[in-house]
């Protein structure tokens, strides 16, 4: 293992072996009192800013990495190498909290997927969600997505085990299908038990459009023990449960890819419209100080631990 304080070398920090955040995933799915919460993070702050709040689990969102990267929609133009340095960079700001990112159609054919698998895996991502729709993919909750075969779909399933495999690792695949919306709820399921067949460890039926849709997922799972994955967006068509009646119904993880977005957006927003409109910010400097920031971004560690590197120079 490669030492690493807070974040401040952004290397790898797993040896194409087990890693400890993807045993703690695994330890957290095996856990059968337990519901795993994954914010939506999409940059450093967000994902400090979740660490601070004492989350057990983050979530790398692909529309936050678009947005906030590229400045971009989520349509599919987030590359592998810009999604796999994003959540390179969360994964390591504290390694022993683990990260789920999306992975998205996995870029490409099964060459493509190996590499974004074996490039997530060297990155610290303790696991990941990949889909059924084109690469030129979209947002999940928009209209008008592309399916590709079961075939195709199968076939990335394949190649993210079989790397996970070649590499030794225990990284958690979560199939994700997008195939509700165009080929209905049959196929999907369909396409779901599948690729847990070939080897997938969550199951994520994607903008879910009914309660009992989701009730249906959860209860097709439970004999196999199988967890599922549910992803809350507000303002989306999906139904809206809170942690505790998603646990209720069974749901094992609960991801929420704009609980951070859409706050910042709307915050940043008023601020910058009372600049625009007044001449003036507001007075947030009783709430929170860039002093505070700069602590919730690790300033003390990298202070002490640059004041260690003195002395033990001077001696
Ligand atoms: C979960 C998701 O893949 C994400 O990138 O966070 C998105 C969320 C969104 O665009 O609102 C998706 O559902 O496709």
């Amino acid at each position: 293992m490669i030492f690493t304080i807070s974040g401040l070398y952004q290397t790898s920090i797993v040896n194409l072996t087990m890693s400890p955040s993807t045993q703690k995933l695994r330890q957290f799915l095996a856990d059968p009192d337990k519901i795993i919460v994954g914010p939506g993070v999409y940059d450093g702050l967000t994902a400090r800013m979740a660490l601070a709040a004492k989350f057990d689990t983050l979530y790398m969102t692909g529309a936050g990495t678009s947005m906030s990267r590229l400045g971009m929609a989520d349509l599919g133009l987030a590359t592998q190498s810009e999604m796999k340095e994003n959540a390179e960079m969360i994964a390591n700001l504290d390694p022993s909290v683990p990260v789920i990112a999306d992975a998205d159609t996995g870029y490409g054919a099964s060459v493509n997927v190996g590499r974004t698998v074996a490039r997530y895996i060297s990155a610290g991502v303790a696991g990941f969600h990949l889909e059924d729709q084109v690469v030129n993919k979209r947002c999940g909750h928009l209209a008008g997505k592309q399916i590709v075969s079961r075939d195709e779909y199968y076939s990335r399933i394949r190649a993210a085990v079989n790397m996970r495999r070649q590499l030794g690792s225990d990284i958690v695949i979560i199939a994700r299908t997008d195939a509700l919306q165009s080929l209905g709820f049959d196929e999907a399921l369909v396409r779901l038990k599948e690729a847990v067949a070939i080897g997938a460890d969550v199951a994520f039926m994607e903008a879910i459009q009914t309660r009992e849709q989701a009730i249906q997922v959860c209860n097709a799972f439970k004999e196999a023990g199988t967890p599922v994955m549910y992803g809350m967006v507000q303002g989306s068509k999906s139904p809206h449960f809170t942690v505790q009646e998603a646990k209720d119904i069974g749901i094992k993880i609960m991801i929420y890819a704009g609980v951070c977005l859409i706050p910042a957006y709307i915050g940043v927003s008023r601020a910058l419209k009372k600049l625009k409109e007044d001449g003036d910010t507001e007075s947030y400097g009783s709430e929170i100080t860039p002093h505070e920031l700069f602590n919730v971004c690790g300033m003390k560690e990298l202070m002490e631990f640059d004041r260690q590197a003195a002395i033990s120079h001077a001696s």
